[in-house]
């Protein structure tokens, strides 16, 4: 029996997602062994240190595509807003999965009242969340927070956080000890791909293409097509506060962009819609609204 290798980071989330693409393949290809390969990437290896001082792009992603490159593995399993906007040469996201609800969420500790949020010390390490909390909750304390979402809540329970912001998505997916509460996705704009995990092949692999093919759902690729269009107009990655929603709906495509000045101090949300072929240009052009209000970039 052939055996297919996926590569994956260790963490549980990332574990959970494979295991799920996993499922996926087995049921549909039963004549092939799926086997997770876990590879520790840069952001593995300082667990402390902000992601801003790691530094370059990719820190979740960059190992994992070498290995895939390298043919250590056939696949990869990524989240797929830890992935570059502009794709690594040599490889293809040839799936992308079904999304998880989008938003953001606050998590506190499990059979605790909601912290009033206004006087909460925020635990958060993303430049885009921090400066949402600074201008909703403009008392809030943000502390910078790291790590793995099990780290993350663990020291949320140890005391040095009232709450915590994380993806809605890693909540269902893991079983947390905590109680939360999603946040209103039009005003707490996520991150381009968030929500989705993204299955890479390499480009020259017709025969792992062609199977990845089968759980691509295309609202979800197309909706990213417009979040990362919007992206790269901005020149932006993660280490800008910038957020991208898109949704297909009735042959629709709407898409919301949100920037914000890392301070708070001005949160621009802009949404359109167009058709679904246009998803490129629709990312454009709301990226262009966006930059001719004024807001000023300043990545700290
Ligand atoms: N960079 C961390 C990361 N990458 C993907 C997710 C959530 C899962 C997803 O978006 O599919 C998270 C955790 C978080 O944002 O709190």
């Amino acid at each position: 029996m052939k055996v297919i290798k996926v590569g994956t980071r260790g963490s549980k989330l990332a574990l959970w997602q494979t295991q799920w693409v996993i499922n996926r393949l087995r049921s549909l290809y039963p004549g092939f062994q799926f086997e997770p390969v876990v590879i520790k990437v840069t952001s593995d290896r300082s667990p402390d240190a902000p992601i801003s001082a790691i530094g370059q792009v990719g820190v979740f992603t960059k190992d994992i595509e070498q290995a895939l490159l390298a043919g250590d593995i056939h696949l990869a399993v990524h989240s797929l807003k830890d992935l570059p906007t502009l794709s690594t040469p040599g490889t293809v996201i040839a799936a992308f999965t079904e999304r998880e609800d989008p938003r953001d969420c606050i998590l506190w500790p499990k059979g605790q009242p909601m912290p009033d949020l206004n006087n909460s010390r925020v635990g958060t390490s993303s430049v885009r969340r921090s400066a949402l909390v600074r201008s909703y909750w403009p008392n809030a304390n943000v502390v910078n927070l790291r790590g793995n979402v099990d780290t993350r809540v663990r020291k949320m329970l140890e005391g040095n956080y009232d709450v915590v912001l994380m993806a809605y998505a890693a909540v269902k997916r893991m079983d947390l000890p905590v109680e939360f509460k999603p946040l209103p996705l039009d005003s707490w704009v996520p991150s381009a791909g968030q929500g989705i995990i993204a299955v890479q092949a390499r480009e020259d692999d017709q025969q792992i293409i062609g199977m990845l093919n089968a759980i691509n759902f295309f609202p979800s690729k197309v909706a990213y097509l417009a979040e990362r269009s919007l992206m790269r107009a901005l020149g932006g990655g993660c280490s800008m506060p910038v957020g991208a929603y898109a949704e297909l709906h009735d042959g629709e495509l709407s898409l919301i962009g949100m920037v914000a000045a890392p301070d708070g101090s001005q949160v621009v949300i802009t949404r359109r819609v167009d058709t679904p072929d246009q998803a490129d240009h629709l990312g454009e052009r709301v990226a262009r609204e966006m930059l001719d209000l004024g807001i000023r970039l300043t990545i700290s």
